[in-house]
C-alpha cells in the first residue's frame, strides 16, 4: 500500500499546520452540512496540535469532541486521556465544544460500552478523525494480537467496546466507527514510529491494527 505522507521540518510545524487543516475541515462541515464531530487520540504526541487548535476561530458550540479511546481511570488520574484533553484542547474557544467523556465511572468498561455506543452513534460518520500510533503499531485501543481484537476490527462491531492489551482496562471506538470518518489523519513523531508505520503498511490489521486505517489516511510526520 502506498502511504500519503506529509513530512514536516519539525514537530511545531506539524502541530500548527495540522491544526489549521483540521479547523478547515470542521468549518467546511459546519458551513455546508451541519454539526461536526472531531475524534482525537490520547498519548503524548498530539498535545501541541491540540493547544494550537483550541485557539482557532470556529463555531465550537456545534462541534462534538471525543477521544479514540480511554484508559479506565477517573478523570483526575495521571493516565487519563480526558485529563490531558481538558488541559490542551477543551480550553479557550474550544471549551464551547460538546465533549463525550468515554470514562463513565461504571465499574468496568464492558458495562459502560452499550450506553456509550448509543451516545456516540448519532455523531457518526465522524467528520475528522486523528489517530496516534504506538511503537507496537497499536492505534486507539486496538492492540496487536490482543484478546478480542478480531471483534473490535469486525465491520459489524458496535461503535464502542471494551478493549484489552494496554496497561489498564480500556474503552475504545471500534474499527467501523473510526473508519467512518470523512477525513482521517495519522500523527506520528520520531524515526522509530516512521519505521513501524512502513512495516504496518505491509501487514495485516491483526498484527498491526493501524493498517486498518492507512488506505484512507493522510500521515503527518516529524522527526
Ligand atoms: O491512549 C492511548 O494510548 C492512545 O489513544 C494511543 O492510541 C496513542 O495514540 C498511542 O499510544 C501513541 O501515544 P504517544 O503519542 O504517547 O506515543
Amino acid at each position: 500500500m502506498t502511504l500519503d505522507v506529509i513530512t514536516y521540518p519539525d514537530a511545531e510545524m506539524m502541530a500548527l499546520s495540522l491544526a489549521d487543516r483540521i479547523a478547515g475541515e470542521l468549518r467546511q462541515q459546519l458551513d455546508a452540512v451541519g454539526p461536526a464531530s472531531l475524534c482525537v487520540p490520547g498519548g503524548s504526541t498530539p498535545g501541541p496540535m491540540f493547544r494550537a487548535l483550541s485557539g482557532l476561530a470556529l463555531d465550537w458550540g456545534r462541534v462534538t469532541v471525543l477521544l479514540n479511546d480511554e484508559r479506565w481511570v477517573p478523570g483526575d488520574h495521571p493516565r487519563s486521556n480526558s485529563a490531558m484533553l481538558r488541559k490542551t484542547l477543551l480550553t479557550g474557544p474550544a471549551a464551547a465544544a460538546d465533549y463525550i467523556d468515554l470514562y463513565t465511572g461504571d465499574p468496568t468498561p464492558e458495562g459502560a460500552a452499550p450506553g456509550l455506543s448509543q451516545r456516540v452513534a448519532p455523531h457518526l460518520p465522524l467528520t475528522v478523525l486523528v489517530l496516534g500510533m504506538g511503537d507496537d503499531m497499536h492505534t486507539a485501543s486496538l492492540f496487536p494480537r490482543a484478546p478480542g481484537l478480531d471483534e473490535l476490527l469486525s465491520p459489524d462491531a458496535p461503535p464502542v467496546m471494551a478493549a484489552k492489551g494496554g496497561d489498564e482496562p480500556r474503552i475504545t471506538l471500534t474499527a467501523p466507527a473510526l473508519q467512518s470518518a470523512l477525513h482521517i489523519h495519522v500523527m506520528i513523531a520520531g524515526e522509530k514510529k516512521r519505521a513501524a508505520l512502513d512495516a504496518a503498511s505491509k501487514a495485516d490489521p491483526m498484527q498491526a491494527p493501524i493498517a486498518a486505517f492507512l488506505r484512507d489516511a493522510v500521515i503527518h510526520y516529524a522527526d
